[in-house]
Parts: C-alpha cells; sequence; structure tokens
C-alpha cells in the first residue's frame, strides 16, 4: 500500500483480540439453512482454524460460492472491513458464510483481530486519488454493523462517502 511501515498499527491503536468458537451441529435439511449466513467479517484480519475433518467454509469469488476445503496445518486468513477500508477498497473484504452438514458436526476457531474501539479508520491514499469512504471509529463501525442485517449489503456501503 505503500504506507510507513507502522502506519497501520499507529491508526488501529491498542488493537484487540477476539476468539469464537463455531460448533455446527449435524442438521437433517442442510439445503435448507446455514451455520453461518453470509457475511464479511468487520475487523482487520481473521485467522480462522478449520476442522480438518469436515468442510463448510465457502467464499463468494466473481459471482460463485467457492469451497475452501481445510489444509493441514494451515490458517485460513481473511481480510476484514477495516482493511478494505484502509486501503481505500484495494484489498476486499470478502463475503463468506458455513454450510451444515446432514451426519457431521463441524467446529471452526476464529480469532479476530480488532482496532480499539477509539481507532479512527479512514482511506490510506497516497496518489492523491479520491477516498471512496468516511471517517469512522471503529466503535460507529461495529455498532452500525451488528444493528444491521449481516446477510444483506456489505456494512461498508453504508460508510461511502
Ligand atoms: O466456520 C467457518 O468456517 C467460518 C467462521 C466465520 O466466518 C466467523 O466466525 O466469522
Ligand atoms: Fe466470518
Amino acid at each position: 500500500m505503500g504506507l510507513d511501515e507502522d502506519y497501520i498499527e499507529k491508526v488501529l491503536g491498542d488493537q484487540g483480540q477476539h476468539m469464537a468458537v463455531n460448533y455446527y451441529p449435524p442438521c437433517p435439511e442442510p439445503e435448507l439453512t446455514y451455520g453461518l449466513p453470509r457475511h464479511t467479517d468487520p475487523n482487520t484480519i481473521t485467522i480462522l482454524l478449520q476442522d480438518q475433518q469436515v468442510a463448510g467454509l465457502q467464499v463468494l469469488h466473481n459471482g460463485k460460492w467457492v469451497a475452501v476445503n481445510p489444509y493441514p496445518n494451515a490458517f485460513v486468513v481473511n481480510i476484514g472491513d477495516q482493511i478494505q477500508a484502509l486501503s481505500n477498497g484495494n484489498y476486499t473484504s470478502v463475503w463468506h458464510r458455513a454450510t451444515v452438514n446432514t451426519d457431521r458436526e463441524r467446529i471452526s476457531v476464529a480469532s479476530f483481530l480488532c482496532p480499539a474501539n477509539d481507532a479512527i479508520i479512514c482511506p490510506a491514499v497516497k496518489d492523491g486519488s479520491p477516498a471512496k469512504y468516511k471517517k469512522f471509529s471503529y466503535d460507529e463501525y461495529y455498532k452500525t454493523f451488528w444493528s444491521g442485517n449481516l446477510d444483506k449489503e456489505h456494512c461498508l456501503e453504508l460508510f461511502k462517502k
């Protein structure tokens, strides 16, 4: 992104790390529901440990849902909304969802790296190109994110200039 090495660290402030352990029980009619409906992650970066035996994560790529199958000894790293905002849309926060299975349970462990609540996020544009998003605090973003319809609209759309 052409920024100073410590730019992002300074902007994010005193970062937090939240963890979620997702348990998806077997579902008799998996085609009728999702373990997690489609969403983007509101934070900066998510490090995801997938169940090594059971697949379920899918990402939206070029308009199609693509399975991200478990890979031995590897984490999945997702770019979240704050990196999309900071990079002025150059890095995109991917739509993703989790499916369920008829006869197998699945577990995933997500570690969400988050800016400080009072961090002020705005696009870091160096070359004079126009910023696509407004300036906002992470606290404001997070509240907006959870007050909306997670699976309908990309929350960053609400912060467009
Ligand atoms: O279970 C998964 O593979 C995805 C979990 C996820 O997207 C999340 O916790 O935000
Ligand atoms: Fe997620």
